[in-house]
């Protein structure tokens, strides 16, 4: 049976939620992940650092007794109103690595995210300084922009202008979803890096459109064509440090995603590393997992690479066709479905 052996991952984008769901959530990240980059979208979001703590704290108790210790890696939530002593305090107190810019309006619980982007200063500037990295939701919310043009969009209006107003400020373009990205990335400077999902190198529009409408397939930035698909799998599996796993798990109660107006985002936590393996395998590629999954993260946010290892094998099992998510379920991605890559 084929078998790999890679050090232990970790997660550069995951939400975690609060509350009842917080036993579950944790529970699957912690099956083998040492540290989760977690996502501060909560309501009220984790604008700070007694926000951040207290957050850190209700995760670490979620966490199950036994077995790995999920890290917690925080984030700040920043809005028109961060200052720079927020930043100060946050990069000061150790569990604060990271400050993340949602455009107001653009996903899910933004609503009291960033104005105006070409606005925000001071509290850039003292990232810059402290080397503190924004991470970046990059995506414009303008109506008149068609939803398949908005992170081409964002880097065009935004991101090159932040890249050039703040040269050394560490910048994650997260959740990448099209060639535009892959590319601007690849051609930034050493400074300027980015996650990809699992979903996002399995799946294209057509998974969530063709022959029926799939809304646990939906998820922002909204999948495109097959061949920024393509352009994610070359730059995934290309070796450049520039990228690296984050797998945005973004968790939904089943009502709310299978109704009118359903919400965005696809569960993977379940399957995390079993779904980037077959990705990586279709690709070729399994021998550049490793370096995607356990080494490019750690090395772009300055922190050490894990020294354990984790096993993967080449065996099916089915997924489950739903999960528990506090009083709610959840539908994992390929629930009821075959995956191929097992976590011994
Ligand atoms: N990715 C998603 O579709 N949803 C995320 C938010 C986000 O990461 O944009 C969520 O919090 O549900
Ligand atoms: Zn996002
Ligand atoms: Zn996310």
């Amino acid at each position: 049976m084929q078998t790999l052996l890679i050090t232990r991952p970790d997660d550069w984008h995951i939400h975690l939620r609060d509350g009842q769901a917080l036993t579950h959530t944790v529970a699957d990240a912690s099956r083998y992940f040492a540290r989760a980059i977690v996502m501060p979208n909560l309501t009220p979001p984790v604008r700070n650092l007694d926000e951040a703590r207290a957050y850190y704290e209700r995760i670490c108790a979620a966490r199950p007794s036994a077995g790995n210790q999920l890290e917690p890696l925080m984030v700040l939530y920043l809005t028109d109103n961060t200052r720079p002593e927020d930043i100060r305090e946050a990069a000061a107190s150790g569990i604060v690595k990271a400050v993340k810019l949602y455009p107001a309006g653009a996903t899910t619980n933004s609503d009291a995210g960033v104005t105006r982007v070409d606005a925000l200063g001071p509290a850039l500037a003292e990232m810059e300084k402290l080397g503190m990295p924004l991470l970046v939701h990059g995506e414009v919310t303008d109506a008149d922009i068609d939803i398949f043009d908005r992170e081409a969009v964002f880097i065009d209006r935004h991101l090159r202008g932040l890249c050039e107003r703040f040269p050394s400020l560490k910048i994650v373009l997260e959740h990448i979803t099209t060639a535009d990205a892959a590319q601007f990335v690849a051609s930034a400077p050493g400074n300027i890096a980015a996650t990809i999902t699992a979903h996002h190198l399995l799946y294209n529009r057509n998974h969530m459109l063709a022959g029926g409408i799939r809304p646990h397939y939906y998820c922002l930035p909204i999948l495109k064509r097959n061949t920024h698909q393509q352009a994610l799998i070359d730059a995934a599996t290309s070796g450049s440090s520039k990228f690296f796993l984050g797998t945005d798990s973004a968790p939904h109660a089943r009502q709310r995603k299978e109704t009118d107006c359903g919400c965005a985002g696809c569960y993977t936590a379940h399957a995390a590393i079993e779904l980037y393996a077959e990705a990586f395998e279709a690709a070729g590629a399994l021998d550049k997992l490793e370096a995607f999954a356990s080494f490019h993260g750690p090395d772009f946010y300055g922190l050490p690479r894990n020294t354990d290892t984790i096993t993967l094998q080449k065996c099916d099992w089915i997924a489950p066709d739903t999960l528990p998510l506090g009083d709610d379920v959840v539908r994992p991605l390929r629930a009821g479905e075959t995956l191929h890559w097992q976590v011994v």
